[in-house]
């Protein structure tokens, strides 16, 4: 969030500002909707723990009467990506703790069930871009499950390949985009 904003103002006080930030890595996908090596596109990035847990179950910030908990990036964009891609389109969650277990992730999946990956930077470099009022896309490219711990079951040459396979088509995808569509 903190390199992202940095870079959106120098850019601007050059006079050069930047039309679009995308966020891109590995991610831990939701089974069996992203299977490992598979590429997520974020319809939705939203903060998955910003809140308040509570006796009665955890509380986004924006039901403690601030902030905001998801941004959207533009549908067009979003088509565009996973047209150039191949990449689903999801929620994308971003987390401060990897999920770790069976139990936190059915948690998540009950209070987000269009949650098709977690990562942890998305939401930071949407806050960063929607301070700037400039667009944002995130790509996460499936390293691990989301689930028990188990680095045996990580596959991030696999995801780094696909992400780098994804890039080569996005960034053409990307250029001809226009904010200006539906
Ligand atoms: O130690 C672990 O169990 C562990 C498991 C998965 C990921 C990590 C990381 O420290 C990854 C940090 C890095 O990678 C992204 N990432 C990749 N997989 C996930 C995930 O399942 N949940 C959240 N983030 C993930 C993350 O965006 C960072 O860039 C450690």
């Amino acid at each position: 969030a903190a390199s992202t904003a940095t870079a959106l103002t120098a850019a601007a006080l050059a006079g050069r500002p930047y039309g679009l930030v995308v966020s891109a890595g590995i991610g831990g996908g939701f089974q069996p909707a992203a299977p490992l090596g598979s590429l997520v596109v974020a319809d939705a990035i939203t903060a998955a723990d910003l809140g308040a847990e509570t006796a009665d179950g955890f509380l986004p910030v924006t039901e403690l009467g601030f902030g905001t908990v998801t941004h959207r990036p533009p549908k067009s964009l979003v088509r565009v990506a996973c047209g150039a891609t191949g990449a689903r389109a999801g929620t994308v969650l971003t987390v401060s703790t990897v999920t770790g277990t069976a139990a936190r992730a059915a948690e998540l999946r009950d209070r987000h069930p269009g949650a098709l990956a977690e990562g942890m930077e998305g939401f930071g470099v949407a806050e960063a871009a929607a301070a700037h009022g400039v667009p944002v896309l995130e790509v996460r490219a499936v390293s691990n499950p989301v689930g028990p711990r188990d680095r045996a079951a990580w596959r991030i040459g696999d995801a780094l390949t696909a992400l780098t396979e994804a890039f080569g088509k996005l960034a053409p995808a990307l250029e001809s985009w226009n904010p200006h569509d539906h």
